[in-house]
């Protein structure tokens, strides 16, 4: 199998008559192929898409947890309930600038300004017709019946004049958002900055979450260039500035990302040595005469999970178990199979280690036709100009980047294809 057929989809994305030849001539390719195909070689094209990512998913177990400061939590999934450890409000306060009476005025001021100030402790009890200045967040006094807002009444010789507010009014009681023990947000949530701000009104120092995955990154190719122009028939890495961030996009923390050319023992030194939850190869998913990738895991001793799914482009791309039980997702080269790499085995997986649940589905109308792989899953750079338009991209061949560069989305093509108008899967890119 070549990728011809690939780079003719690629092109196809406008009307049916516009397909290249390879594309309309394309036959079937041999089916019932084994779900987990042995490692000889890209040939072999393993699950369909979905179940790719739902092997990813099962694959790992959740991180033990670990305890961050609120300051460290931003993004981690909550490991357990968060519950406020305290009312809310704590006391009784005031919710407006102005007086605290009791009962019904005019009301016999006891203090003069400033009066009662948030974050002041406990004042004296106030006895029906006394009034007394407040301000907003202040803890509203024992025998206080309301607060009578500052515009709404005249203060003058210790004297307060103004309607009698209703009982109760603006005077936020005591746990009118929650009672202490309340369940606040269910485990598994991904902590928010609002997400933050709630631990820390209900009393959280620290946090126990699920720690993020630490992702290392292994380029690997001898053509590689990492600066100028590209030259005597080497080019510019671009895997490499796009997988870490990506990773991060997707809740990793990426420790490294090393350029280890194409030699093997370097590689096998790498993973035999690597401390990362999840590590992340570019390239070498193929049989070409410089692949080492899958050779070396077969050295390692590694169990291969999953090499080769039924989708494009990235069909090459493969999941393994090292011993000590560490995944090492292998990206394939061309860039766009990258990306799909990404998005059907990195994302999954670090969404179980990090214990996250998955996002709800989106989907949307395609406003044109998409031709399809006669029998694999098609991932489509989209844009989405309205919510619930996507367009598919020119530029979007396995070894392209501009349309992914532009793209909002992957739109998920299923076998066969897709025409216009019919709604389909979106999976959201990363946007910074
Ligand atoms: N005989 C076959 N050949 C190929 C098949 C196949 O089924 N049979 N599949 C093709 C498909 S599809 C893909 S995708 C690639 C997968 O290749 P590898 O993962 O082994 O990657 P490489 O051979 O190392 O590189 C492929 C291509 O990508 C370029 N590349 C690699 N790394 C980077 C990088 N960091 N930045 C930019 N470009 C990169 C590399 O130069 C090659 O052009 O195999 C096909 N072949
Ligand atoms: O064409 Mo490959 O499909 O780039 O994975």
């Amino acid at each position: 199998m070549t990728d011809e057929f690939d780079d003719a989809l690629a092109l196809a994305n406008g009307p049916a008559g516009a397909a290249p030849a390879a594309a309309r001539g394309a036959g079937r390719r041999g089916v019932a192929r084994p779900r987990h195909a042995p490692a000889e070689g890209a040939a072999h094209v393993g699950p369909a898409w979905e179940s790719a990512r739902a092997t990813a998913f099962r694959s790992v177990r959740p991180l033990p947890p670990r305890r961050l400061p609120l300051d460290l939590a931003l993004g981690h999934t909550l490991a357990a309930p968060l519950t406020a450890l305290t009312d809310l409000p704590a006391f009784d306060t005031s919710a407006m600038d102005g007086w605290a009476v009791a009962g019904p005025g005019p009301w016999r001021l006891t203090a003069g300004e400033p009066g009662l100030l948030a974050g002041a402790p406990a004042a004296g009890r106030l006895t029906d017709g006394e009034a007394v200045p407040i301000a907003t967040g202040a803890r509203v006094p024992e025998g206080a019946t309301a607060v009578l807002r500052s515009e709404r009444g005249t203060a003058a010789d210790r004297r307060l004049r103004g309607p009698s507010p209703q009982p109760g009014a603006d005077i936020r009681p005591r746990g009118q958002e929650c009672r202490s023990g309340t369940e606040l947000l269910p485990a598994r949530t991904t902590l928010t900055p609002a997400a933050l701000g709630l631990a820390a009104a209900a009393g959280y120092d620290q946090l126990a979450v699920r720690p993020k995955p630490r992702a290392e990154v292994l380029v690997l190719g001898d053509e590689l260039l990492f600066r100028g122009l590209p030259h005597d028939g080497r080019i510019r890495d671009a895997l490499g500035p796009m997988t870490g961030p990506w990773l991060a996009a997707l809740g990793a923390q990426v420790m490294v990302t090393r350029r280890l050319g194409d030699d093997a023992e370097a590689l096998h030194e790498a993973m035999s040595t690597s401390r990362a939850d999840l590590i992340v190869t570019t390239g070498s998913t193929a049989a070409g005469p410089m692949d080492h990738l899958r050779a070396v895991l077969a050295r390692l001793g590694a169990h291969l999970l999953i090499s080769g799914v039924a989708v494009r482009p990235g069909h090459p791309m493969l999941l393994a178990e090292l011993p000590g039980g560490t995944p090492l997702v292998g990206l394939p080269g061309n860039p766009l199979a990258a990306v799909s790499g990404l998005l059907t085995l990195a994302e999954p997986l670090l969404r179980a280690l990090a214990d996250r649940p998955a996002a709800a589905e989106r989907h949307g109308r395609l406003t044109d036709e998409v031709r399809g792989h006669p029998e694999d899953t098609r991932l489509v750079p989209v844009e989405l100009p309205e919510p619930d338009a996507a367009r598919p991209l020119t530029y979007a061949g396995p070894a392209m980047l501009r349309g992914i560069a532009a793209a909002a989305a992957l739109a998920v093509i299923p076998a066969g294809g897709a025409r216009a108008q019919d709604r389909v899967r979106l999976l959201d890119l990363p946007a910074a």
